[in-house]
């Protein structure tokens, strides 16, 4: 009798995060960087902003000139000179001096502050009323202030975003060095599946888990590559397995990763010669049946054929996988709407609807079975009900991941 040997999601992260990957990298422009993931670690070879400058416009004092500086009892300073943007102030600010600086404007010596213009009124060419007064460092951005010189401002395998690119800019780096992108083949498996633009006759389905493989691939950073439709026939999916091994870093096959009969997705993968098979069987529902297999440097993910179990391991685990676990899940909190049993012993994806009612953020659950293929279309998000929980109950407060 063949048996699943059922592993809980935490472990089979944890035996992924353990694979060692062959890492290949390349070096491309900033420019071409978004979604890329990064090989190294990015310090910083100066102080941002390397001069102390104004966030205002107006006029630079030392705080002790205006000290006591109100609208009602202004004080006068003399006008040293005016500052311009991209130059050097020529002139050091001494007690009762000030000078008219714009905003992003050098410090002159002799100053810590700025007192915007609207508390000012200039008296001549000469002298300023100053109307308010300012503490050390008001109006000021002073260096390093955003960035130190030497600090460590992206770390090695975090997946590049797009103010990361702004920042890199401003850090004046021109090249960097990245994962190359991972090529990821897709198999279809099983009799009844048809091309999607065929139509089916009674029994057959059309093939929607390619494309939503493929639409996943592309958003987690990889290369997609379709490998089309495989009978249920062990010879043939051995064949496509083979053939999108040895063209792909990663192969995804959907369907017959059950124990029937006409499952062959295991025996497919234990045909080759290095694999090793690392999960059959994960506690989540859906997607109980999957494989996870290593050849090489390769991997092999034997997917249930239910779509939305597809989806749900997908976006569960093979993201993951791609971006090297370095994206941290993004979530919402939220009260659960309803009282909601589930089985003990399987993690389980619930996908959610989020409604706001009397200032407060509800999930509602989408009642879905892993053969759904519209499901997530309608949902805001997903909770996960952890293995050993019995469901939720109505006002829990849950965390509701992005899907
Ligand atoms: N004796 C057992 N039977 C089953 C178990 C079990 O533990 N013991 N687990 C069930 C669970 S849970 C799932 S999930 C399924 C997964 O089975 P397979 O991976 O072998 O998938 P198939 O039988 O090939 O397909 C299932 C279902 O999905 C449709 N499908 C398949 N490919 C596609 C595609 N490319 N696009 C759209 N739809 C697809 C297929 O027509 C089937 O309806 O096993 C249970 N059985
Ligand atoms: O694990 Mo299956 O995907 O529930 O139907």
């Amino acid at each position: 009798m063949k048996l699943f040997k059922i592993a809980d999601l935490e472990d089979v992260l944890k035996i992924l995060k353990e694979q060692k990957s062959e890492d290949i990298c390349e070096e491309i422009t900033i420019e071409e960087s978004l979604g890329r993931i990064l090989y190294e670690d990015i310090l910083s070879d100066i102080n941002i902003p390397h001069f102390d400058r104004s966030t205002v416009d107006g006029y630079a004092v030392h705080h002790k000139s205006v000290n006591g500086a109100s609208e009602m009892m202004p004080i006068i300073t003399k006008i040293t000179e005016k500052i311009k943007m991209n130059s050097i102030p020529e002139k050091e600010i001494k007690t009762g001096e000030s000078s008219y600086i714009p905003t992003g404007g050098m410090m002159p010596k002799g100053a810590d502050s700025v007192v915007m213009m609207e508390y000012t009124e200039k008296l001549s060419e000469n002298d300023v009323l100053i109307g308010k007064t300012v503490s050390p460092l008001e109006n000021v951005n002073s260096t390093g202030e955003d960035i130190e010189k030497g600090e460590l401002v992206l770390e090695a395998f975090r997946k590049i975003k797009a103010y990361d690119m702004g920042l890199l800019a401003a850090l004046g780096i021109k090249n960097i060095k990245v994962l190359k992108k991972l090529k990821i083949g897709i198999i279809s498996t099983g009799d009844e599946i048809i091309e999607y633009y065929e139509m089916p006759l009674p029994g057959q389905v059309r093939n929607s888990n390619s494309l939503s493989l493929y639409g996943m691939t592309e958003r987690a950073g990889a290369v997609p590559y379709n490998f089309g439709i495989v009978k249920d026939d062990e010879e043939a999916v051995k064949k496509a397995l083979n053939e999108a091994l040895s063209k792909c870093d990663i192969v995804l096959i959907s369907g017959g990763s059950s124990v029937g009969e006409r499952d062959h997705t295991i025996s497919a993968v234990e045909s080759i010669p290095e694999a090793e098979v690392l999960v059959h069987g994960i506690a989540i529902k859906p997607g109980k049946p999957t494989i996870i297999a290593r050849s090489g440097s390769k991997m092999i993910f034997g997917l249930p054929g239910n779509p939305f179990a597809v989806l749900v391991i997908f976006r569960t685990i093979i993201e993951k996988y791609i971006n090297r676990f370095s994206e941290k899940e993004k979530f919402v909190t939220a009260l659960f709407d309803t009282n909601y049993h589930k089985a003990m012993g399987r993690s389980e994806f619930l996908p959610v609807k989020l409604e706001e009612r009397d200032d407060e953020v509800y999930a509602l659950p989408l009642r879905v079975k892993s053969s759904s293929v519209a499901v997530l279309a309608k949902a805001d998000g997903f909770v996960i009900i952890e293995k050993n929980k019995e469901g939720l109950y109505s006002g829990e407060k849950i965390k509701v991941y992005e899907l």
